[in-house]
């Protein structure tokens, strides 16, 4: 036997293990590391977040990756290209992390790498007849554990396809291992590029937990504010939106999508909330002509409307629901308070309060698929929100 093994093999029956969980999302922003001490599996798991960081993409690199992300164009050699590049860029940021945290690679157990989502392709989005729902991660996890000589897990989302789901929302299944909370209706919202909530019912019922995305979170701002402002990424804590005035043509516009009044769950990205649609909603709303500050206005409202109307048409109004915000959406002031008012019966809190750093929740999550991956069982979501009972991802060894 190889005699490495020997030492996967106590990792897998270790009580608490050292894994770093990686995520780097839709907004392309950087990567999220998170240093993550894990310990039980199942609903006996308990994560403390040891260390965290958001390791920026330099400008060379996003433009690179937004060269093949969720364009149907993309150049295929630039896709087989970036696979290796991801991973090995990926490897280097948490070499460099953990050095900066001071513990060496041997400390870590496992590695669980998102990668990088260059195409999300529901059945219901490409409407291919015969062909089944699809979704493609890049940045191979072979590339992380050679360079970094830790064992990675990697590319969670094909499993899921093949058990029935989406690829998405993943989240689901963290949230409900950790943040299921008996006598209090939780909806886990994370607002990233696209936004996306897990409710957590007040009994602790799997059966009852559902998740779904819902539309766009940043992700139309993000490319609204790259278009118009060069040099400016998003929009800083609103400051254009808060000059803006909301078109209410446009923004009627923009809520006309099957996608919108489709039943939840379903899933979604950038490859239908882009520059496209909001050309195209202007178009048809003849307010081509709106200033950016009126434009970045109506979209804000948009992303909240959005996220207001799915979580209304889920619960009846007597439901008191617990709403925990994770992602970037929860720094853009303008956004949580148009939030707060449309959903003046819920009360609004952060995962900070339940000691997640909200900006690392999604990394910490795939730190605990991985630790599922080990030594977990699989949870039965029962059938109302299309939540496979799997364990997922693939072992990527350094040896
Ligand atoms: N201070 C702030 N003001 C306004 N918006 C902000 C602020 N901080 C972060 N954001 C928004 O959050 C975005 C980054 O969010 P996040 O890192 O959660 O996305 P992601 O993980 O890539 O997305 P996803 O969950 O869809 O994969 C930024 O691009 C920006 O739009
Ligand atoms: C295909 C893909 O990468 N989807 C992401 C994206 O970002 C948010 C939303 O769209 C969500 O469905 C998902 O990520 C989170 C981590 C999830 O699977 O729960």
């Amino acid at each position: 036997m190889n005699a490495n093994w020997g030492k996967f093999f106590h990792t897998i029956e270790k009580k608490e293990r050292l894994i770093i969980g990686l995520m780097s999302g839709t907004s392309l922003d950087g990567l999220d590391i998170a240093l993550c001490s894990v310990s039980g599996s199942s609903s006996a798991t308990k994560v403390r977040v040891k260390n965290f960081k958001t390791v920026p993409y330099s400008n060379v690199f996003k433009a690179e990756v937004k060269a093949i992300f969720s364009r149907k164009d993309a150049n295929l050699e630039k896709v087989c290209l970036m696979n290796e590049k991801i991973g090995s860029i990926h490897a280097e940021m948490i070499l460099e992390a953990i050095k900066l945290w001071g513990i060496k690679p041997e400390d870590v157990d496992v590695i669980a790498s998102h990668g990088q989502t260059i195409f999300h392709a529901p059945a219901t989005l490409h409407q291919l007849p015969d062909y089944p729902n699809g979704t493609l991660q890049i940045g191979d996890g072979d590339h992380i554990a050679v360079k970094t000589g830790i064992v990675t897990i990697c590319d969670f989302r094909q499993k899921h396809i093949a058990a029935g789901g989406e690829g998405a929302p993943l989240a689901v299944y963290g949230d409900f291992l950790l943040f299921s909370e008996k006598g209090e209706d939780r909806v886990m919202l994370n607002i990233g590029g696209i936004a996306n909530f897990t409710y957590l019912p007040a009994d602790n019922d799997a059966q009852k937990v559902f998740s779904t995305d819902v539309g766009p979170g940043n992700t139309l701002m993000d490319q609204f504010v790259q278009s118009r402002y060069q040099g400016i990424y998003f929009d800083e804590n609103a400051a254009i939106a808060k000059e803006g005035v909301v078109s209410m043509e446009l923004l009627n516009e923009l809520m006309h999508s099957e996608f919108l009044d489709a039943e939840l769950p379903k899933t979604t990205g950038p490859e239908l909330f882009n520059l496209n649609y909001l050309i195209a909603a202007q178009d048809r709303s003849k307010t081509n002509n709106l200033s950016n500050e009126d434009v970045m206005a109506t979209l804000c409202s948009f992303t909240s409307k959005v996220i207001v109307n799915a979580i209304s048409k889920c619960f009846s109004d007597d439901q008191k629901l617990s709403i925990y915000m994770s992602g970037g959406g929860m720094h853009n002031p303008l956004l949580v308070k148009l939030l707060k008012n449309g959903l003046p019966d819920a009360s609004f809190y952060t995962t900070n309060d339940l000691h997640i750093n909200p900006d690392a929740k999604e990394a910490v999550l795939f730190a605990v698929l991985a630790n599922e991956t080990l030594n977990g069982s699989t949870v039965n979501f029962g059938n109302r929100g299309a939540v496979p009972s799997i364990c997922m991802g693939k072992i990527c060894l350094p040896f």
